[in-house]
């Protein structure tokens, strides 16, 4: 150790901070690891300092830095630094820094706030290995390949959000050193809630509903701010503890510990455009080695997938409501909201085909309102409009839920009613014929109508059953209005 101090003593080095008071505390902590430690309040001073004399370690502490207004500069130190040794010091609320920064130019990098003790380790360390950016093996390039793969097939046609949620933990957990992953999904109500978790050995009985002291409105959690992929979805940064002290809270601190849980990482699932993320995903690892660039990379990835998922879902949703509508709108009559002609025709048909293969009786009933031209005439089209639909609304209201109600023509409706014989058709017709005489109409006073009644003869075709129902409803007009007649045979 004496040797590595003397070794230490011959180094010099720049630390970059904005914060008097963290300069002061790195000297005390790390002063005496250098030979010269030089303070730098910006960026464009430690570039002064960097071009003046050639330096062992440049450390970078992220506090009260911007990723959007500091990010070029900062990142120009690193590349000026072409490969020597640099060290990051990034807030664990902001660990999105790391993969910036790292394109930029290699560095190691520890989280804060970082004990003094930790601090000067991971500088010794820095300085000893020549600040590298942590290095991927080919074991873990691989591993990384293959959680890509298994994230990708995680898309492949979920059922529902949960499914998709539990398939990306199960690829997630998969990934050497996971022990537990959740993922968070904020749903259309502002709510924030558990969509799926899973772990293994020592996690595998690890509950965030009981670690975060509950499962739903996450985001009024009291632990919200301390644990990862809570703050990660409510911030929408990459949120990183690599000692699970750093968030402040020791209790939470404690029962991860207790699973084997050494580092946490929350990863927010990006929203479509601008707002609040969709959700995040959260990584409970064994180990403490700080994570390469590409795992990073790879766990962005992770993240988009899982967004791109999200959308999926909500896009068979969508079609879905918009098959209904398209349904919805052409069948049904825009006036009345009952089926319209074409729709009214195809039931029919099938009703027929129906009555004749089961041997039911099948009854149609036409009506038609009287002397409607004088509606319009009297009162104005706006008032027959809504003479239709009172009428309509009233005699729906009258039938059974396999009777269907039609609007065949511009005053001229039809009921299709199965299991309905021509007596049983003639006692609806006169039911309808009455309660339309009694329905009071808002702007004018009553309306009648008139109707036929036919019952399906055994080969008959729905043309004919129409042609003989509205031949009988013409008859009801000749016989006076408002009257009921049975079609012939
Ligand atoms: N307000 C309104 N009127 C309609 C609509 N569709 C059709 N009509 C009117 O309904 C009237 C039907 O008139 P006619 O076929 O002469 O029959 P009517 O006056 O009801 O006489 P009868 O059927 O013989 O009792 C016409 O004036 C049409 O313009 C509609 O959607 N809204």
């Amino acid at each position: 150790m004496q040797q590595q101090d003397q070794q230490d003593a011959a180094r010099t080095g720049i630390y970059v901070s904005p914060m008097a008071q963290r300069r002061a505390d790195f000297f005390d902590a790390c002063g005496p690891l250098f030979a010269r430690l030089d303070l730098a309040d910006s960026p464009d001073t430690a570039a002064s300092l960097l071009a003046a004399a050639p330096t062992d370690l440049l450390v970078i502490d992220l506090e009260r830095f911007e990723p959007g207004i500091d990010l070029d500069a900062l990142g120009g130190l690193l590349a000026r630094r072409a490969g020597a040794p640099a060290l990051l010091l990034c807030p664990f609320a902001n660990a999105r820094w790391l993969p910036l920064l790292q394109a930029a130019g290699p560095a190691a990098y520890a989280i804060t706030p970082i004990e003094p003790a930790r601090l000067q380790a991971v500088v010794r360390r820095a300085l000893a290995a020549g600040g590298r950016a942590p290095v991927a093996g080919v074991d873990a390039l691989r591993a990384l390949l293959a959680l890509r793969a298994r994230v990708q097939s995680a898309l492949d046609a979920p059922d529902d959000e949960q499914n998709l949620a539990e398939r990306l933990c199960q690829a997630l957990l998969a990934w050497p050193g996971v022990l537990h992953a959740a993922m968070f999904r904020l749903r259309p109500d502002g709510d924030l809630q558990l969509e799926a978790e899973q772990g293994k050995g020592a996690a595998a009985g690890l509950r965030l509903a009981t670690v975060l002291q509950r499962g739903e409105r996450l985001l009024q959690a009291p632990l919200r701010h301390a644990f990862p992929g809570l703050l990660a979805a409510a911030t929408g940064e990459l949120v990183l503890l690599d000692t699970l002290a750093q968030a402040g809270e020791p209790a939470l601190a404690d029962s991860l510990r207790a699973h084997g849980v050494v580092q946490a990482l929350g990863m927010p699932v990006p929203a479509d455009g601008p707002g609040q993320p969709r959700g995040a995903l959260s990584l409970l690892l064994d180990h403490d080695a700080p994570l390469a660039p590409e795992a990073f990379d790879a766990l962005r990835d992770c993240a988009a997938m899982a967004a791109l998922g999200l959308r999926l879902l909500d896009m068979n949703i969508e079609s879905e409501q918009l098959l209904a509508r398209l349904t919805y709108v052409s069948t049904t009559d825009a006036l009345t909201a009952v089926a319209n002609r074409r729709h009214g025709e195809e039931l029919l048909e099938r009703e027929v085909k129906r009555a004749r293969r089961y041997r039911t009786p099948l009854a149609l009933l036409s009506f038609d309102i009287d002397r409607f031209k004088a509606i319009n005439d009297t009162y104005g089209h706006p008032v027959g409009d809504v003479a239709l639909r009172t009428v309509a609304d009233c005699v729906r209201a009258l039938l059974r839920s396999s009777d269907v109600l039609v609007r065949s023509g511009g005053e001229e409706f039809h009921v299709i009613a199965p299991h309905t014989s021509a007596i049983d058709g003639l006692k609806m017709a006169e039911k309808i014929r009455h309660a339309v005489e009694q329905a009071a109409i808002p702007g004018c006073d009553h309306v009648t109508v008139s109707l036929g009644v036919a019952q399906l003869g055994e080969q008959e075709s729905a043309d004919s059953l129409v042609q003989r129902v509205e031949a009988a409803m013409a008859r009801a007009k000749r016989a006076g209005r408002n009257c009921v007649e049975l079609a012939m045979q």
